[in-house]
């Protein structure tokens, strides 16, 4: 059996972390594992508005005066490659009263943020962005508003960033999704003691006069980078694999009902947590054979992070398997759509996009090539497992990225070598 402890700490809940740590007053210690590029991305933003943070091995310490007492930065704030650490910081920076520029990466330029400042407009907040409606974002502070509103896509950024807006500006506000999207900043907000309620895909906030958070967090495992590994032991030959600590919040577990769907045996075990707002636990897999299906609009916003490991897992599995409605993935670190269909014809399997729906036949040999990973950290991750699984030459590009989301991933792709990995 191969047993993997320390993923690293999950980027979403990290950054959140850092955020509430940072907004309210205290002292406070996040217990985690290893962080990624992304969250250290948040700690320097953070640090520009006088937070004092500090990285240790495996935890992070926070602490601020809150946010009432933040400093205007004086140099824009460079979110790096990061999507979340961007616009979550356009919510919170539409209600404080400083000019703040928030940029990013050339990837991170070239992605959409009109969605983030429209509404926030709409709240009154005064922002400008690049005539192409990307980043860099000029935000001139304001007193907000509550409004009640639709959002046009499925994206836990974009209802973060409108919730941190309220929470920030002290307005009620009222959001609804067009399909369920993580929730790990309503955990965060309902913990500091808001007033939230979620009923389906809508969210109602309202703000009260005093908040408090814990001394102590402790990060979970990312779910995400756990996806990796539970596709590879489930397509790899006689493999147990045991992925512990793991954060098992049902809105980033949906991947495994696909793979589950698909014949991959699998099974999650909660267990208790010194968090206890976040579920914790193990997955354990055990390899299987896989079988095409079709995954319907609906859940594609709960997997939009490992739809590119589910794509490889199709090119391993009986049977052709539909992703449907997968335009999201045009517009992520990388197009991630045209790069996963590359990697996947390279390797010998025939797929095409039709429309914003991505087809896949699973293939019978597979070969190796060169793999582009566009720098994208999760098209690098895949081309790796993919590499695993096929025994022939690879050369891949690009693999410095996976230290946005996965520092130490070669650690385990080490450790995964040491045990069986042919394919069936
Ligand atoms: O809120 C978050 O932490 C995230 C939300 C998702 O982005 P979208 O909200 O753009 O779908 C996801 O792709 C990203 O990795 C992390
Ligand atoms: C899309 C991702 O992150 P972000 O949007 O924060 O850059 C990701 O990690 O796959």
């Amino acid at each position: 059996m191969i047993r993997i402890t320390d993923l690293p700490s999950d980027k979403s809940i990290s950054h959140r972390a850092l955020i509430f740590a940072s907004l309210l007053p205290g002292r406070r210690v996040l217990h985690g594992s290893h962080f990624g590029e992304d969250v250290l991305s948040t700690i320097r933003c953070f640090k520009a508005f006088g937070v004092a943070i500090t990285v240790h091995d495996t935890e992070i310490i926070v602490e601020s005066r809150g946010w009432q007492q933040f400093v205007e930065p004086r140099e824009a704030l460079d979110a790096g490659n990061s999507g979340t650490t961007a616009r979550l910081l356009m919510g919170i920076c539409a209600a404080l009263p400083f000019k703040v520029t928030i940029s990013g990466d050339a990837s991170l330029s070239k992605r959409p943020m009109r969605r983030v400042a429209e509404p926030l407009i709409l709240m009154g907040a005064d922002i400008t962005l690049s005539n192409d409606g990307c980043l860099p974002a000029v935000i001139l502070g304001q007193k907000l508003h509550s409004i009640d509103y639709k959002l046009p896509v499925a994206s836990a950024q974009l209802k973060s960033a409108l919730l941190l807006a309220a929470f920030v500006g002290g307005v009620s506000i009222i959001v609804h999704e067009p399909a369920r999207t993580r929730n790990h900043t309503e955990l965060f907000l309902s913990t500091v003691g808001a007033e939230i309620e979620q009923v389906g895909i809508t969210t109602w906030f309202n703000p009260q006069a005093e908040y408090q958070f814990a001394n102590e967090y402790s990060i979970p495992g990312d779910a995400s980078s756990a996806a990796y590994w539970v596709v590879w032991a489930s397509l790899a030959d006689g493999v147990i694999l045991e992925l512990d600590n793991v954060g098992l919040n049902p809105s980033r577990l949906s991947y495994v009902q696909v793979l589950k769907e698909m014949g991959a045996d699998i099974v999650t075990a909660s267990k208790n947590s010194a968090n206890k707002t976040e579920r914790i636990g193990s997955i354990m897999v055990r390899s299987s054979k896989l079988h095409g299906i079709t995954v319907s609009a609906e859940s594609i916003a709960d997997i939009i992070d490992e739809i590119p490991i589910l794509a490889l897992a199709a090119g391993f599995a009986d049977g052709e398997t539909c992703f449907n409605a997968v335009e999201e993935l045009r517009v992520k670190e990388s197009n991630r759509l045209e790069a996963i269909t590359e990697l996947l014809k390279t390797i010998g399997v025939t797929n095409n996009i039709d429309g914003n729906d991505l087809h896949i036949t699973g293939a019978k040999v597979w070969h190796g090539g060169i793999i582009h990973t566009y720098h994208d950290h999760r098209i690098a991750m895949c081309a790796e497992i993919a590499a695993i699984l096929i025994d022939a030459d690879f050369d891949i590009d690009d693999v410095n990225c996976i230290a946005v989301s996965y520092p130490n991933f070669f650690e385990h792709l080490r450790q995964i070598n040491e045990g069986s990995r042919v394919i069936k």
